[in-house]
């Protein structure tokens, strides 16, 4: 029933491969999903809309926006492991056991529970052990004896005969004794305890023999190292990745173990656990800081041991894309992140070459050889077998940016479609036994196959049979017998002699072969010595390479950094040149806006300006009209005044009584008057009367310089530019008759049509009274 299954499934294989033999029919990335639990503390950033799609809630500072993501299925946080298993990873075992490909991978930021997907814990085995107990409980009664089957280390696999099988066998029980006695080993930490259900597939081909091989590796820093490779001691060896005569790509000297039980593969798998770099971060206490690939090879071998198929599963737990600024490394984490995100990002990148080649039937070249990681699994991106991944989520909000990032590579990676392997089987040629194999192992001479056989011993001895009764008949025999016995001594002599030559021929061969050894054996020797050396370069070279790169990294990221400060800068410095130019151009129009005010302003201050000299103007006619007039009492005045000098010269013991008035200047001037110059000090026009009565020493103004005029007969008179000060005196008789003497007193101001006017601001007043006060009301009095 199996059988005819697998015909089916071979025969649905050829109908394909016929059917799109022009275009080779191909299949997308399957990507699943799966959802960490949360602690309960927690917000979650993702909800689930269906089985197949959630939504993850971004908050940035411009708002809040919702993305939706379909993926073939997604596990909630309540999935068991069996779940997952049974989803995802078991189609690919029952490819696996039909000799197809397989490679699942974890893809996920730090902490999202990739290892606890593929590995999970003794109680809640994970993909891995699940993977290992269910091939062993449908394998385990179809098995090849062990050694039967033996890697040929260049990726292939080849059959040896029994006896070399049986002397593997031997080795292997001493091998582990020698270690057992050398070795104290505790039993206790091998995990190989995983739940097993009893779980079997139905496709197993019971007329094939079986055999699993388990390889062990990571990639840690973009460089391969063997998990399971004990001969390179405590620090694991660098190795290469190579590509085989059917250009399949492979680690060069990997370490490949045939296991005959799921303890076996366990163990294995506790041995490389041991040896993975593991380290503590903030994000994750046991995070992984390589990726890891954990690889099941099932050779079947038919019945008639005419063919050899191999199928292989890769399961890779990918290290966690981290962010630094998150898990605040440093130092050596800082430098395992650096390479892990360029591993994944290379990853990423391929990916994103491969469909957009499919979308636009292009061909950019995919650069695999960016990284360790895609040069690994090349093949399985051109069509070597199925892809799967799981997507792991941490559904916390601090990782929902992460998350974003991991979500928009997974869903574009659906995208993705691998062309179908052409034939589910890849087919191995039978390697013969070779003869010696199927001889005993006896030691052999050398050169037994050219000697030729040897002759017996001369003419067989006849038997003698004597006849007492006739003697002569007896000697007859007897001669014939010592002839028999002659001939036969000639032949042992002749037979030693060549045995003689012979062992001197085969002494000399053998010297010769020995001497051939030492040489050999010495030659060995420097040729190891060399190939050690050469080693010993290349890993220093490697490392050198691995730091070169990683400084190359390091120096790309801050380049990149630097640039972005540019930029920001640049950016700075545009938006501070743009406030300036509007800053500038709010100055230009507020200057604007002062110039039309000022303007503005300038005009009021001249319609005020016009005004106030046309009253000040007004102001003046009327005060030259009253001047004039007081000129003109003046001028009548002078003829009363010659008739009382008598009376007045007279010396009179009189109280003399100065009364100053003095008049504000602020109430009567504007403020703004343009004074005439005074640096050369106050030079008065002195204006009297014609005749003024004499006054004695009494009110004699100080004025330094002065010019005296009677009259005014011209305008120069007042519009001297040197005078400044302008003094007017006046004399008249008050109501009792009693003289009164007045200074009115101004500032000669020039006016603005070349002329100058007089303000005046003080008043001298000088009045004569009578002690008795009984003068005659005629009688001029001074005051
Ligand atoms: N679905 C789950 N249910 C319960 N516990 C989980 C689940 N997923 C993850 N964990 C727990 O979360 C922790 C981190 O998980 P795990 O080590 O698998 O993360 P990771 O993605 O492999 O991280 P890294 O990339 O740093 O190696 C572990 O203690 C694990 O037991």
């Amino acid at each position: 029933m199996k059988r005819n299954d697998e015909n089916m499934d071979s025969n649905e294989d050829c109908s394909l491969n016929s059917e799109s033999s022009s275009v080779p029919s191909k299949d997308p990335v399957q990507v699943f999903c799966r959802l960490r639990t949360l602690p309960e503390d927690c917000q979650s950033c993702v909800k689930l809309i269906s089985p197949t799609t959630l939504t993850l809630t971004a908050s940035s500072k411009i708002g809040r926006k919702e993305y939706n993501y379909v993926f073939k299925h997604i596990f909630t946080s309540y999935a068991r492991q069996r779940q997952v298993f049974e989803h995802v990873a078991l189609p690919l075992l029952e490819d696996l056991i039909k000799g197809k490909n397989g490679l699942l991978l974890t893809y996920g930021v730090t902490g999202s529970g990739k290892t606890y997907t593929l590995t999970g814990e003794p109680s809640m085995p994970g993909i891995m052990p699940l993977c290992i107990n269910t091939l062993f409980n449908s394998i385990a009664d179809y098995q090849a004896q062990k050694f039967l089957i033996k890697s040929d280390r260049m990726n292939g696999f080849e059959v040896q005969g029994e006896n070399d099988a049986l002397k593997d066998r031997l080795l292997e029980v001493k091998m582990s004794t020698t270690k057992m006695k050398t070795v104290k080993r505790g039993g206790g930490d091998v995990k190989n305890n995983y739940e097993n259900d009893g779980t079997k597939l139905r496709c197993v081909n019971e007329n094939n023999l079986y055999a699993v091989f388990i390889s062990y590796t990571e990639i840690y820093n973009n460089t391969v190292y063997d998990l399971l490779d004990e001969t390179s001691g405590k620090v694991l060896q660098a190795k290469i990745i190579r590509e085989d005569s059917q250009k399949r790509m492979y680690i060069n000297g990997v370490v490949e173990v045939e296991v005959k039980s799921a303890a076996d593969a366990f163990e294995l798998f506790c041995t490389g656990q041991k040896r993975k770099r593991m380290g503590h971060t903030v994000l994750n206490a046991d995070s992984s800081r390589s990726h890891s690939t954990f690889n099941i090879r099932v050779v079947q071998l038919q019945k008639d041991r005419s063919q050899l198929m191999m199928g292989q599963l890769s399961l890779v737990d990918l290290a966690g894309s981290e962010r630094c600024s998150r898990t605040q490394n440093t130092g050596m984490r800082l430098k395992e992140a650096s390479s892990i995100n360029n591993s994944l990002m290379s990853l990423r990148t391929c990916l994103e070459i491969l469909r957009e080649n499919q979308l636009n039937d292009a061909n950019k070249l995919v650069p695999y050889r960016d990284s360790r990681l895609t040069l690994l699994f090349k093949n399985y991106f051109e069509g070597e077998g199925n892809i799967r991944m799981i997507v792991c989520i941490n559904p916390s909000i601090e990782d929902c940016e992460e998350n974003l990032q991991v979500l928009k590579f997974a869903e574009m990676t659906q995208d993705v479609k691998i062309p179908k392997a052409e034939s589910g089987y890849t087919t191995y040629k039978y390697k013969t036994p070779s003869k010696t194999t199927k001889q005993t192992p006896s030691i052999q001479a050398p050169a037994t196959s050219k000697i030729k056989k040897v002759a017996p011993f001369g003419p067989k001895i006849p038997s003698v049979k004597l006849n007492m009764e006739n003697p002569q008949e007896n000697i007859v025999v007897l001669d014939s017998l010592i002839k028999v016995l002659h001939a036969r001594r000639q032949k042992r002599e002749r037979n030693r002699q060549e045995l003689t030559k012979r062992e001197r021929h085969f002494r000399k061969h053998l010297l010769h072969v020995h001497q051939e050894s030492v040489l050999n054996k010495s030659e060995i020797r420097r040729l190891k010595a060399l190939l050690k050396k050469e080693k010993q370069t290349n890993q220093k070279l490697n490392i050198k390479i691995t730091d070169l790169e990683t400084s190359n990294e390091n120096f790309s990221a801050n380049t990149k950094e630097l640039q972005d400060t540019i930029r920001t800068l640049q950016n700075t410095i545009d938006e501070k040149n743009m406030k300036i130019n509007q800053n500038r151009l709010e100055r230009e129009k507020a200057k604007q806006k002062f110039a039309l005010q000022s303007e503005m302003m300038s005009q009021e201050l001249d319609d005020k300006l016009r005004k106030q000299r046309a009253r000040l103007h007004a102001a003046m006619l009327a005060k030259e009209a009253k001047i004039q007039k007081v000129k003109e009492v003046l001028e009548s005045d002078a003829m009363f005044a010659c008739a009382s000098k008598q009376e007045v010269e007279a010396p009179v013991q009189s109280e003399i009584k100065i009364v100053q008035e003095t008049t504000s200047s602020a109430t009567t001037v504007p403020a703004r008057r343009h004074r005439r110059s005074r640096s050369a000090g106050e030079v008065w026009l002195e204006h009297n009367a014609i005749k003024p009565v004499a006054l004695g020493t009494v009110l004699q103004p100080s004025m330094k310089k002065r010019k005296s005029v009677s009259k005014l007969k011209k305008a120069s008179d007042v519009t001297n530019p040197r005078q400044n000060k302008y003094c007017l005196l006046a004399q008249e008789a008050d109501a009792g008759g009693e003289l009164e003497t007045k200074l009115y007193k101004g500032d000669i101001v020039p006016t603005c049509g070349g002329g100058a006017q007089v303000i005046f601001n003080d008043v001298e007043c000088l009045r004569q009274e009578s002690p008795t006060g009984t003068r005659a009301p005629s009688t001029p009095s001074r005051k």
